[in-house]
């Protein structure tokens, strides 16, 4: 049997991701290790590998065949947008995808205004703005702290992920609309899907009962 090969999101979404695997059954009791620097993880007898990557490559992994199965947020995914199928949301990590500012900014949103636009997700904001609401904007690509941008005049706005508002709150900003709902996702490789088609599935249907249960 060949290995299963999962490339999960470091970060935020890595502990429920681990515990979710868990509760169908596939463990890496060694990637409990926080010492280890280990990058890649064997179970023999299940025949499965794990590694963790920076959540915006695991699609990447997956698209191309390295990985089989990959968990991301939605976020990730549609701003990636790489060839892969998602077939699970695993309800956790879920955030709102929005765009925010000043409450002054909310007229020039409203009156199609040429303004900046901050943000870590270029290309959910370009469909947005582009093919959602038909608006001509100014983009501007940062790494983090997207919030910073309107406080110091680097943009009118921002789009980012909202969780629970405290950051908005506290710089002075607000939710102006809402782009859509975000959590974390399961993906698989479109090859994969049918090579490994009888694990894969039942992987599927176990992670749904779990889900379910869990409800
Ligand atoms: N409050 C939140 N802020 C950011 N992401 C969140 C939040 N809540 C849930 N998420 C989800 O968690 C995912 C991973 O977030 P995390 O901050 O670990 O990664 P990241 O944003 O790629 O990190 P970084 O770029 O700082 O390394 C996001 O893509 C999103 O789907
Ligand atoms: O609504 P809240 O619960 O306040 O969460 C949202 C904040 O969390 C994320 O930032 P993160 O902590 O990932 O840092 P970053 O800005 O450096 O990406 C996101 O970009 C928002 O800034």
């Amino acid at each position: 049997m060949r290995y299963l090969t999962f490339a999960l999101a470091k970060g935020r979404l890595a502990k429920k991701t681990m515990e979710i695997l868990e509760q169908v059954g596939y463990t890496c009791e060694e990637m409990k290790d926080p010492d280890s620097r280990k990058l890649i993880f064997v179970n023999e007898e299940q025949k499965i590998k794990i590694f963790l990557a920076k959540a915006n490559d695991v699609p990447t992994y997956v698209e191309y065949g390295a990985a089989d199965i990959g968990v991301v947020g939605k976020d990730t995914i549609l701003e990636e947008g790489k060839k892969l199928y998602e077939v699970i949301d695993l309800g956790f990590g879920k955030c709102r995808m929005c765009v925010a500012g000043p409450l002054s900014a909310k007229e020039l949103l409203q009156h199609g205004e040429l303004i900046r636009v901050a943000t870590k997700y270029p290309n959910i904001a370009k469909d947005y703005f582009y093919n959602k609401k038909h608006q001509t904007v100014e983009i501007i690509k940062l790494n983090g702290s997207i919030e910073l941008a309107p406080i110091v005049g680097l943009s009118e706005v921002i789009v980012d992920i909202v969780e629970t508002g405290s950051t908005l709150r506290e710089n002075g900003l607000e939710v102006l609309e809402e782009i859509c709902g975000l959590s974390a996702r399961m993906v698989v490789n479109q090859v994969s899907m049918k090579m490994e088609q009888e694990r894969i599935n039942k992987l599927i249907t176990d992670l749904r009962e779990v889900l379910i249960k869990a409800k």
